[in-house]
């Protein structure tokens, strides 16, 4: 590869004030791991020399160019060499083939990637997606199988369902789905009406979806992929209704691949984006299954049909939960291979004179495309360390629930539904900035970024639409907050309603006090948590019911949960800096970026901390 950097890229590249290889290493966790990343890909690139067509290999490439340029600091000199040799040899890429053909592609590298990874044994699940993402770099047909049909027998199965199932699942002999969405209902997971009834003369339960709008709409892989699906249907036994439980739904022959008697399934059609994944439809008329296939690590359906409900009936959320999370560290990363390939492009663009005269510069001189760029550079370490201290909680938090303690659940669920509405909200404004800071060159599908945006923009819908998250995390803020009117312990990460003071020492003619800044962030979520609480209170002064007066205060309480994630994410980040071991060149610049950031959203947010003072 041994091609010759752009000048103006070597240029930019020898100013760097930092060594990139220490903040690389941070962002990946260590350098064994960055170690790791690193062979995967060189591995994929070797190993396809021999084992694809040229083609491919052009594809791979490509997909290794956007997949190193997630180092944010550090990228590599080989910025035209796959796209010159991509366009002219032709190499057919999936942006010009038809959803048809770009799914049996997707599929085809799929299922070389799943062959790889149990034959290199691969077993981290960070690894297993690099890996993967190198080969499929769109929406990966096996989506839903590698993560929440997994998940959902992981977390949901007793000891027995996961020896029986896991396994076939590691090997491919099954693929999966999780079916949980119906036409009628995504959010109101009360409302879905695929129903789940248990025969006890044969015990089985019989599955049926009785109305159009209980046909389940848009599990991924269940227009042609998946064989089995994790279904939630509402469980009725000994004539009463039990709520939405978790089942294991064989879908197609395992031989055949055809749909099973009473099973009616097919794909949904295009879509805005992910057009590699087969999102799809499916009717279930009175399909018989065994009981034991109820997941039932939580509750239980006795032979006699006595149902046995969970400790908290919120158990059965636990894979969107854990899904959530990769969402929010997705989030992240989407931006920093956005904003990656448009600073790169910035740096070797040429356009316009900034001295007349004075010859064509680099657009990144302009302060408008620094200012459109380094705040989204910001964005992306935001929200990449704010991901990893949002997860050591859950972990913390989950290793006690796998104890019986569930008594971080309420404060895990706020944080996640708040979080993913904030990094995917916060993901999809930066991408499109980025995709327009690159000009034209930014609406042509080679640049990387306009699929970028259409992928992972479907985040602000799935996994819980955005401000249905943020109204569940508004839940909990507003009960703290009572909680807090009436002098009573709050959980730890709520104390601040209790303990916020506006007593800021930075004065305009000074640099900023990092302190300062955290105290306004966390100031300003608490003025307007406070301001939630006291409309939707207002609200119930006037006569309204609890659920009128909450949605007469909805609009605030989406607020409030934006600013809770906004100074949950300001501090992550401003500690994480301080205290992550940096030399002393590294950590400056790194707090710059922190105050850059901060600063940059108290002008977005302007309204909020002027009136907060
Ligand atoms: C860098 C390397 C990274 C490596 C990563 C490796 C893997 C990466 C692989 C791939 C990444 C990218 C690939 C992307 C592929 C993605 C494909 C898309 C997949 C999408 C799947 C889906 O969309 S599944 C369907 C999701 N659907 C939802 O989320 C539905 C949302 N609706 C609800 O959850 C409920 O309806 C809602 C909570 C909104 C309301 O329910 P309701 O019963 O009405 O409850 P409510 O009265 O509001 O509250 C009752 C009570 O319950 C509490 N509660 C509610 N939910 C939860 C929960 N989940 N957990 C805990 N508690 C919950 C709620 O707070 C209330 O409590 P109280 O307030 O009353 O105390
Ligand atoms: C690419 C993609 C992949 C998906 N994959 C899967 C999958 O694999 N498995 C699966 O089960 N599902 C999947 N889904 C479905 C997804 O989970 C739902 O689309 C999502 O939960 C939103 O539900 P909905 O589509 O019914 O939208 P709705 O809930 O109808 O939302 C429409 C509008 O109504 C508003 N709204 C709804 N309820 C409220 C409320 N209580 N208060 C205020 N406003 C409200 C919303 O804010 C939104 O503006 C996928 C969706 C997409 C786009």
């Amino acid at each position: 590869m041994g091609k010759s950097v752009n000048p103006d890229l070597a240029k930019a590249r020898s100013q760097a004030t930092f060594d990139p290889a220490n903040l690389t290493n941070y962002l990946y966790g260590g350098p064994e791991k960055l170690r790791r990343k690193r062979y995967l890909p060189a591995f994929v690139f070797k190993e396809l020399c021999t084992e694809m067509s040229l083609t491919d290999l052009c594809l791979i490439f490509l997909g290794l160019l956007t997949h190193v340029s997630d180092y944010l600091g550090l990228t590599l000199s080989i910025e035209n060499m796959a796209a010159k040799e991509y366009k002219e040899e032709g190499f057919k890429s999936t942006d010009d083939m038809s959803r048809e053909e770009a799914y049996e592609e997707s599929m085809r590298r799929a299922v070389y990637t799943n062959k790889r990874v149990l034959q290199l044994n691969l077993q981290d699940q960070e690894e297993q997606y690099y890996f993967r993402e190198i080969f499929v770099p769109g929406a990966n047909p096996f989506a839903l199988h590698y993560v929440m049909f997994k998940d959902a027998i992981n977390t949901q199965g007793t000891e027995d369902q996961i020896q029986k199932w896991l396994p076939l699942a590691e090997t491919y002999a099954v693929t999966g789905t999780y079916a949980q969405t119906e036409l009628g209902h995504g959010t109101f997971l009360r409302g879905l009406e695929t129903t789940a009834e248990y025969d006890v003369q044969r015990e089985e339960f019989i599955l049926n979806t009785p109305t159009i709008t209980s046909s389940k709409f848009w599990p991924g892989a269940l227009g042609k992929t998946a064989n089995v699906a994790i279904l939630n249907a509402k469980l009725i036994t000994k004539g009463r209704n039990c709520g939405m439980q978790s089942f294991w739904v064989p879908l197609r022959h395992l031989e055949t691949h055809q749909p099973l008697p009473g099973i009616t399934v097919g794909d949904i059609g295009p879509k805005f984006g992910y057009h590699t994944s087969d999102n799809g439809f499916l009717q279930l008329n009175r399909v018989r299954i065994p009981r034991e296939n109820m997941l039932m690590r939580y509750s239980k359906v006795l032979q006699d049909g006595t149902f046995v409900p969970p400790e908290n009936d919120r158990l059965v959320y636990v894979p969107m939960t854990q899904f959530r999370f990769v969402v929010i560290g997705r989030s992240g990363w989407t931006l920093a291979k956005a904003v990656t390939v448009a600073t790169r492009y910035s740096a070797v663009r040429r356009q316009s004179e900034i001295t007349p005269g004075g010859g064509e510069v680099q657009i990144l001189d302009f302060q408008t495309q620094q200012h459109k760029l380094f705040t989204q550079i910001a964005s992306a370490y935001a929200m990449i360390i704010a991901a990893k201290a949002a997860k050591d909680l859950y972990d913390s938090a989950f290793s006690k629930m796998e104890k019986g303690n569930l008594e971080d659940l309420p404060m895990l669920h706020a944080l996640t539904s708040s979080m993913k509405a904030f990094n995917t909200w916060e993901m999809a404004t930066g991408v499109e900035q980025c995709r327009m800071a690159c000009g034209g060159h930014g609406y042509l599908l080679a640049s990387g970024i306009p699929q970028m945006y259409t992928d992972m923009v479907s985040a602000c819908t799935y996994e819980g639409e955005n401000t249905v998250m943020c109204l569940q995390a508004a839940r909990f803020l507003n009960k703290c907050q009572e909680a807090a009117n009436k002098g009573e312990r709050l959980p730890q990460l709520t104390r601040f309603l209790q303990t916020s003071r506006l007593n800021i020492s930075s004065s305009l003619d000074q640099d900023v006090d990092l302190n300062d800044i955290i105290a306004a962030y966390e100031f300003r979520a608490a003025t307007v948590i406070s301001e939630a609480n006291a409309r939707l209170n207002a609200g119930l002064a006037m006569g309204k019911s609890q659920s009128e007066a909450w949605n007469y205060a909805s609009q605030l309480l989406v607020k409030a949960a934006l600013a809770f994630s906004h100074w949950f994410t300001v501090r992550a980040l401003i500690e994480n800096m301080r205290g992550a071991g940096f030399d002393n060149s590294t950590e400056t610049l790194l707090l710059q970026l922190a105050k850059l950031y901060a600063l940059d959203g108290m002008l977005r947010y302007s309204g909020d901390f002027r009136k907060v003072g």
